[in-house]
């Protein structure tokens, strides 16, 4: 990485995702530049705090200067604006690892997938810490010295693939912590005067729980406090404006969107915690990173502890914010993280309350909990599964898609229109609801009035195999089994068919089954049909069709049991096909029906025919025959 070396310096390269990121800074127009300052600043104050909870160990640490700050110093003239923290600082192996390579992986994997030069969409879906600094400025300085070190150094850079690092006297750095200094491109002079940066931190800033001063150089006003660093979540709920929270929410979230949700409350009993948390409005770009990993920080009595407690489940490890707790010892070291009987009450008392509160929202508000369900219910209902204790609480919040209308329906909807003597919640599984509308598996329920809840998620498929029921209905899948329909009459308007004899159709499946020997475990008619001739279902105690699919595309050992193939009785082909059986002959064309008809049932469950050089010569043989 070392590219050169002089007087001490050296001139490091970027890691290549860094670089990429600081073109998109540097070339991209966004429209809102401010953001910058929100990102150093969110720095600076989570630079503090880190300090803050490592002096409780090491009080020398923190010296003769025990007051976390963050200093703005801007200097018109000179063009320049610096963001000076006493945190924790950076040594050079930090600085190199920070500020020179990308650590989330989320974030590389994010930047990887995308395609052409829209720096905007990039900032506006996360924040991108740092390396926003240069939207604004040619060049920046980094200048650190940890805390507790008699060396700092120095790390520069114009963003343009390179940086330089080097040791700085201890007179030329902080006395403790970081100081990043800004040199503004010409169109970013702005940043340099007071009245914008005192709106900037007004509207993004202003609630970092370390307080902000600005000093304007030369000859200017001094010293200037921008934010008291009083801890928004410790106030009471209605002396909190929704603004307020809202620009609490960048802080803690690092997004740019609203929250959809604020849930702000203190409680108090055995435990006594206070909680300021959201349900952010915008999916963040990492939510189905396999780390699964919650953000939500761990304070005690307003002392930062941790980001990494996983107080919440990981199905809700899009929620961001503060839980404070007053029970907690302070020294809390990694294993006491770990089960920790008053943090495990803790995560559930709030679980259970989100939970709580989103039933109470989609109530209420139905229109912005549909857009929470919409950003998160897929990883809502990994809750279904991992969380037998809040599967009931997820089922009362849980919205489908189903056959009935476009719009979402809860369980509860369901139950409520079952069809007469329907004793089953029905469930499609498949990739995407427009495959799924159109499985022929559907049309027996449809021609019943039954609803059928489409499920698409990839989840579904785990959940839904766990899942006991619900209201004393079982779960059952459209493909298993053989779907007991006959009991449930035919809707109105819909017609009784005139079907092959039952006899007929039976001479019909017998030669059809030895025609396709072990590739199906069974041949029989269905109810489950009406406008297609036939389809495969499972066998019988199998499980989904779907589901199989799904599992053995992730390589999840399932051996994939032969399905049945289910004739429908009132089809014309069928019942041509059953007339010609039980008249005895026509044995070639009818195993090429046999044949053809179950590669059509595999090609309408998204699969192609086994053999498709065969499957080609019999339709061929067949078109031919239709001519002659
Ligand atoms: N003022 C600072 N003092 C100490 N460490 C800092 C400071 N600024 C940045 N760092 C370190 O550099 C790392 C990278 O910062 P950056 O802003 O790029 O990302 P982040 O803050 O981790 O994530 P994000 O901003 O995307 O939430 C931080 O995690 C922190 O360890």
């Amino acid at each position: 990485m070392v590219e050169q070396k002089d007087q001490g310096g050296e001139t490091l390269r970027f890691e290549a995702e860094v670089a990429k990121l600081l073109s998109l800074m540097v070339h991209s127009v966004y429209s809102n530049r401010d953001v910058f300052l929100r990102e150093l600043i969110s720095n600076a104050a989570d630079a503090c705090e880190k300090l803050r909870m490592k002096s409780l160990q090491q009080p020398d640490l923190l010296g003769d200067d025990p007051d976390f700050k963050i200093v703005l110093s801007a200097d018109k003239d000179g063009g320049t604006l610096s963001i000076a923290d006493n945190g924790i600082g950076m040594d050079r192996t930090e600085l190199v690892e920070n500020l020179g390579t990308i650590a989330r992986s989320g974030t590389k994997a994010f930047l990887d997938g995308m395609t052409g030069g829209d720096g905007s969409a990039l900032i506006g879906q996360f924040g991108v810490g740092f390396y926003s600094a240069f939207m604004v400025a040619s060049s920046v300085e980094v200048v650190s010295r940890p805390a507790g070190s008699d060396e700092a150094w120095r790390w520069w850079s114009d963003g343009a693939g390179t940086f330089q690092l080097e040791p700085v006297p201890l007179e030329e750095a902080p006395a403790r912590g970081t100081r990043v200094l800004l040199t503004l491109t010409d169109e970013a002079k702005t940043y340099a005067e007071q009245a914008t940066i005192e709106r900037v931190v007004a509207e993004y800033s202003a609630h970092v729980p370390v307080p902000i001063v600005l000093r304007i150089g030369g000859d200017g006003v001094g010293e200037k406090s921008l934010a008291d660093g009083s801890a928004l979540w410790r106030k009471a709920k209605s002396a909190v404006e929704t603004s307020e929270y809202n620009e609490f929410y960048g802080h803690v979230s690092g997004q740019y969107d609203e929250p959809a949700v604020t849930i702000h409350y203190k409680a108090e009993g055995r435990h006594e915690y206070s909680v300021l948390l959201f349900v952010p409005s915008m999916k963040p770009f990492d939510l189905f990173d396999p780390e699964r990993r919650g953000r939500v920080k761990l304070y005690v009595r307003r002392v930062y502890i941790t980001d990494e407690a996983d107080i919440l489940p990981g199905w809700l490890r899009f929620v961001r914010g503060v839980i404070d707790s007053e029970d907690l010892p302070l020294n809390l070291s990694r294993e006491m993280l770990q089960k920790n009987p008053i943090l495990d009450a803790i995560g559930k008392g709030v679980t259970n309350r989100i939970l709580s509160d989103l039933d109470k929202l989609a109530e209420k508000e139905a229109e912005t909990f549909e857009k929470v369900w919409e950003a998160f219910g897929a990883v809502i209902k990994e809750g279904l599964y991992e969380d037998a204790e809040r599967r009931d609480g997820i089922y009362k919040i849980a919205r489908f898609r189903s056959t009935k209308g476009d719009g979402w329906r809860s369980l509860a909807d369901y139950v409520a229109d079952l069809r007469p003597n329907q004793t089953a919640i029905y469930y499609a599984l498949g990739d995407d609801l427009d495959a799924i509308k159109a499985s022929p598996q559907l049309e027996g329920f449809a021609r019943r009035g039954i609803e059928v809840l489409l499920l698409a998620d990839p989840v579904d498929a785990f959940w839904v195999r766990t899942a006991l029921g619900f209201d004393g209905k079982p779960f059952q899948s459209v493909t298993q089994g053989s779907a007991e329909l006959d009991t449930i009459p035919v809707a109105e308007g819909e017609a009784e068919t005139d079907a092959a004899s039952e006899s007929a159709i039976g001479t019909l499946a017998a030669l059809f089954q030895q025609a396709l020997g072990e590739r199906v475990s069974a041949v029989r008619a269905s109810s489950r049909l009406t406008t297609s001739p036939v389809c495969l279902v499972a066998g019988a105690g199998g499980p989904d069709r779907q589901l199989e699919k799904i599992l053995s595309a992730q390589n999840q050992t399932m051996p994939r049991g032969a399905p049945v193939l289910e004739l429908n009785p009132g089809h014309a082909l069928i019942k041509g096909l059953a007339e010609k059986a039980a008249a005895g002959g026509h044995a070639e064309v009818l195993e090429d029906a046999a044949v053809l008809l179950y590669g059509e049932a595999r090609i309408l469950d998204g699969e192609a025919p086994e053999n498709a050089a065969d499957h080609v010569a019999r339709v061929g043989r067949l078109l031919t025959a239709a001519l002659g």
